[in-house]
């Protein structure tokens, strides 16, 4: 079949960690991750500086060998022939910056085991796709780093392959870019591609991914949906008053993460505080407002890599 950039051909299996671990002298800079990315979900890699993320990436690609545990790939442990097959975005980007964008990406290509006409039908489609078909014929190094991004993801994508690993792929894209992306990464998870890609962008990973796995200090600290995570942490609700709120940091039970005139945000951590709380504030005068407030991701991360 020929690449044309359009992802039509079904592949399916998962990427399973097996408590993988590397060291590094004394760092234990992957302590035992067990995750798995499944066929056709976009698994979102997230964890501050350090964490551990493009260690265990390189573990996957098999760049970096572990100090412990397995890689298995539909089941099975992966080998140099699976990863040939897998598009790989590393941290440490690989373009050659005096070469024609048209011509490294078509070379790549090929090195993936695309013919030359299907190559360049997948390079030129791909380059329309991100908006960088006017961009072909120039050097690497004349492009922006956005722009250069974009070539870098390309090169990961093409040759249909049958597992995605991006470290950063979204890192500097503006928001166009992003969305083009993202929709060209959900073509391969719609025909049973796992991918899994690492970002610091928390509202990103929060509106793109199925799935999220939360690294800290080379360790798992969460991983599930969104909605998983969300359904463990802790409730905040919101506060209006029609007089000052500072009285709600001496109610029992109730945590005042923030109180600012009238208004407080607030946790919920006894059972049962929150009718104490109605109550007193019913007492004093008017309540404009009480809700429960919907856990943003990035509030959700503070709590499992405190
Ligand atoms: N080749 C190496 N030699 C020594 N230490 C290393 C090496 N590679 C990584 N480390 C250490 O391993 C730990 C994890 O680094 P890693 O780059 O995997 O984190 P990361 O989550 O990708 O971080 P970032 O988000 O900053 O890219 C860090 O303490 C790092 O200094």
């Amino acid at each position: 079949m020929r690449d044309t950039g359009r992802v039509r051909d079904r592949a399916t299996a998962d990427i399973e960690l097996r408590r993988l671990s590397r060291t590094f002298g004394e760092v234990r800079a992957v302590d035992e991750v067990s995750f798995t990315v499944s066929a056709g979900r976009l698994t979102g890699f997230v964890g501050g500086n350090g964490a551990g993320k493009t260690t265990t990436m390189r573990m996957v690609m098999g760049v970096l060998s572990p100090t412990g545990g397995d890689v298995l790939w539909d089941g099975r442990p992966i080998t140099a022939a699976d990863r040939r097959r897998f598009g790989y975005m590393p941290e440490e980007r690989g373009l050659y910056p005096k070469q024609p964008v048209l011509d490294q990406l078509v070379y790549l290509g090929r090195l993936r085991g695309l013919g030359a006409a299907s190559a360049k039908a997948s390079v030129t489609t791909h380059l329309e796709r991100l908006g960088l078909a006017d961009r072909a014929r120039d050097h690497v190094e004349k492009l922006s780093l956005g722009n250069q991004q974009r070539v870098q993801v390309i090169a990961a994508l093409m040759g249909r392959p049958r597992a995605l690993v991006l470290d950063e792929p979204f890192s500097g894209l503006d928001p166009a870019a992003v969305d083009d992306m993202a929709e060209l990464l959900r073509e391969h998870t719609s025909r049973g591609v796992p991918v899994l890609f690492s970002s610091h962008q928390l509202d990103l990973v929060e509106r793109l991914c199925e799935r999220l796995v939360v690294l800290a200090r080379g360790r798992v600290v969460a991983d599930g949906t969104p909605e998983d995570l969300r359904s463990r942490s802790v409730t905040r609700h919101s506060l209006v008053l029609s007089g000052d709120a500072g009285w709600v940091r001496g109610v029992p039970g109730i945590h005042a993460v923030d109180v600012e005139g009238s208004r407080a945000l607030l946790e919920v951590v006894e059972h049962g505080a929150e009718r104490r709380l109605l109550e007193e504030a019913l007492r004093r005068g008017e309540v404009h407002e009480f809700s429960r407030q919907r856990p943003s991701l990035a509030q959700i991360y503070r709590e499992v890599t405190a």
